[in-house]
């Protein structure tokens, strides 16, 4: 059998030997969709980084698609937020998807027919076949974000990491974001994605992990996401509106 594509058993992570957030347990399956929410400086980020062998485990066991995360540097994939990166970059958008490429076959390798196949492949996935030529700094933010997510894809990752993947992102884009990643997950990609959008937690995962400097609850969605674990998480002043939104009322 396949290894978990995670698994945490009471995990902790931080910065310098610091933890910012403890007490993760986590197991995702092959094809599986996981939120991870929670409010701003929770460790969402944190956490993902770990899972990309980037910060260091400082408490507890994590395996990453069956190895420890350090030596699994590479196998998951990757979506960034948009805006960490520098727009500027004089970059076309079919060389930024083909950087996905690079990554699993080698930077020295000639790019290959079968190369751009999957590069044109991917870009017509995400909707973007005709802006393959276009600066990828000139294309909007949900655009940017579509790219990022078609460069991640021609690696064929098994496991898929998104850090706030509609942040900025227009309508249009998030719907042909939200569709392609229906479609990985049920080719048996594991998805995990933090947001701060309960809509969108309701709407794309089949499991849910609250965070806040240590874990709250994780479980089902529908089990998971309710108004007590959430006040837990987020404080007493934690109000939930119409539409999955959430606000915050400071006390
Ligand atoms: N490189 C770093 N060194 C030290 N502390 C850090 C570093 N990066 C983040 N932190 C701290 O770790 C905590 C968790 O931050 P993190 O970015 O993981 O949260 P988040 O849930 O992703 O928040 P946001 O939604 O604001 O991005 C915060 O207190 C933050 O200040």
């Amino acid at each position: 059998m396949a290894a978990a594509a995670l698994s945490y058993t009471g995990v902790g992570v931080g910065y310098q030997g610091t933890p910012v957030l403890t007490g993760v347990d986590l197991e995702l399956a092959a094809g599986q969709r996981l939120a991870l929410v929670g409010p701003n400086g929770a460790g969402k980020s944190t956490l993902i980084k770990s899972m990309l062998g980037l910060t260091r485990i400082l408490s507890g066991t994590a395996t990453v698609l069956g190895r420890a995360p350090a030596r699994a540097r590479g196998l998951a994939g990757y979506v960034p937020q948009t805006d960490t990166l520098d727009a500027d970059f004089p970059v076309s958008v079919r060389q930024v998807v083909m950087m996905g490429r690079y990554r699993q076959l080698g930077w020295w390798r000639p790019v290959r027919a079968a190369d751009r196949r999957a590069v044109d492949e991917a870009l017509e996935r995400v909707g973007l076949a005709d802006r393959a030529r276009h600066r990828f700094g000139a294309l909007s933010g949900g655009q940017r974000q579509r790219v990022l997510l078609a460069r991640s894809i021609v690696a064929q990752p098994r496991l898929l990491l998104l850090d706030e993947p509609f942040n900025g992102v227009d309508a249009v884009s998030q719907e042909a974001i939200v569709r392609v990643l229906r479609e990985l997950s049920a080719a048996g990609t594991a998805l995990v994605l933090s947001t701060h959008d309960l809509a969108v937690a309701r709407d794309l995962a089949d499991l849910v992990c609250l965070i806040n400097g240590r874990q709250w609850a994780v479980g089902p969605v529908a089990e998971t996401l309710t108004a007590e674990t959430l006040r837990r998480a987020y404080g007493s002043a934690a109000v939930e509106v119409a539409g999955g939104r959430l606000v915050v009322v400071e006390p």
